[in-house]
Formats: structure tokens, C-alpha cells, sequence
């Protein structure tokens, strides 16, 4: 992951829950036939540990076939047994050096530094491939601590050549802002599994904003 010349991409946060992980593949098939999704994210949160290797292996070839990158959060062990290609670490989650020895140094990890250049820095330090800035924006997908505005990721990109993800309630109307701030990613659940007409249409309308 570079920012070289990189349009802005969409990085897919799944819902916490999936009860059938057969019948999400299929409906995350007609996601990215919708249009570009660079990461998907598998944040269940209450699953076993089996039970979140066993989703990911399934859900492994639809990303594939879709080339989107599939990442768990929290659980380096997990994408490990999973084999996937990378995990999400929180800044309770574990070390980045420790993953990467985990995982290996082909493998994505990425940290949330919250509103912080300075965990940033350090994440930067420590060989992540992304760093995750939020939350931006009110959400009711998490019980957020931190607030982050928009120049932290205009200053990232000014500074730094890793990429910048933009994570907490972002929608379709606040996306290109972001994007226009310096964002390489931006990260989306709600926008899009809550979409008034479902998430195959809200990634398409997340691609048009972000092409523009
Ligand atoms: C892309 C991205 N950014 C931030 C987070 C939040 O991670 P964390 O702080 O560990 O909180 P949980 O997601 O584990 O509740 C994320 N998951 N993804
Ligand atoms: C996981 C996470 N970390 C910071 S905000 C957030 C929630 C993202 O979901 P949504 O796009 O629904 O606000
Ligand atoms: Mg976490």
C-alpha cells in the first residue's frame, strides 16, 4: 500500500455479526460486482474463535475473485490460522512488530491511531502498511472515544508516504470531503449495510463520489 499517484478506495467494514456466513458470501459477491472495494475488514465482534476463521475462509474467495483484500480485526493469531491477508490492529490489540513476525512481511497491518499523528508516527515506525484516523463523524457502530478532524489527514499526507484510512460514520455526503482532506481509504459499515437501498447500491454510490 502506497500513496503514490493512488486514487481514494473503499475499505469495507463487515457488520459484527454474520449468522450465515454461505448466504453473506453470496450477498458480498453482489458487493463488489457493485463496484471497487480495495479492503474488506471481518469485525465480528462476539464470535468464537472458530467461528471467525471459519467465516473468513469462506468469505476468502469471493475476495479473492474480487481481488479486495480480506483483513480481520483485533486478531493476528486468527488471520494467521485464517491465512488471510492481514489483520486490523486497535491500540489494545497487540503489537505491529509482533504481527508482521506472525503474519509475515507480505501480509497488511494496519493501526488505529484514533486523532493521534503521534501513535501514527509510531505505528509508521513499527512497518504498518495503514494508519486509520477517526472517528470523524457521530456513529452508532461503536462507543467512540476520540474525535479526529479532517487536517489530520491533509497533514499525514503531507508528511508521510504511508496510506491514511478515514474511519467513523462517514455516508455518501461526507466522503469526498474526506477524500479531499487527503484520505487514501475510506472505511464504511452502517453507509453501507444500512443503505436505504441496500449495500450493492450504496457501493456504487460510494465509487461515483470517489471517481469524481
Ligand atoms: C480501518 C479501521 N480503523 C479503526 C478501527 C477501530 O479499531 P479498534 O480501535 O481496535 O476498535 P474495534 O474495531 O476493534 O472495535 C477499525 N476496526 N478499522
Ligand atoms: C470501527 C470503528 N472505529 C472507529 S469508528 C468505527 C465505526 C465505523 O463504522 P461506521 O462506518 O458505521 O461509522
Ligand atoms: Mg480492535
Amino acid at each position: 500500500m502506497t500513496t503514490s499517484d493512488q486514487p481514494c478506495r473503499l475499505y469495507l467494514i463487515s457488520q459484527s455479526e454474520i449468522a450465515d456466513a454461505d448466504a453473506f458470501a453470496a450477498t458480498l459477491d453482489g458487493v463488489f460486482k457493485a463496484g471497487d472495494v480495495a479492503c474488506f475488514q471481518l469485525r465480528l465482534k462476539g464470535a468464537s474463535d472458530d467461528a471467525v476463521v471459519a467465516t473468513a475462509k469462506t468469505l476468502m474467495p469471493v475476495c479473492e475473485a474480487h481481488d479486495v483484500a480480506l483483513l480481520i480485526n483485533d486478531r493476528a493469531d486468527l488471520a494467521h490460522e485464517a491465512d488471510v491477508d492481514g489483520v486490523h490492529l486497535g491500540q489494545g490489540d497487540g503489537s505491529v512488530k509482533k504481527a508482521k513476525e506472525l503474519l509475515g512481511l507480505d501480509r497488511i497491518v494496519g493501526v488505529t491511531c484514533h486523532n493521534s499523528l503521534h501513535l501514527a508516527f509510531a505505528a509508521g515506525e513499527q512497518g504498518a502498511d495503514y494508519v486509520a484516523f477517526g472517528a470523524f463523524y457521530p456513529t452508532e457502530t461503536k462507543k467512540t472515544e476520540y474525535h479526529a478532524e479532517k487536517d489530520i489527514l491533509t497533514r499525514w499526507d503531507e508528511i508521510v508516504e504511508i496510506p491514511s484510512v478515514a474511519i467513523g460514520g462517514i455516508t455518501t455526503d461526507t466522503a469526498a470531503e474526506l477524500k479531499e482532506a487527503g484520505a487514501h481509504f475510506i472505511a464504511v459499515c452502517s453507509a453501507v449495510w444500512q443503505h436505504a437501498d441496500g449495500p450493492a447500491a450504496a457501493v456504487r454510490a460510494f465509487n461515483q463520489i470517489l471517481a469524481d
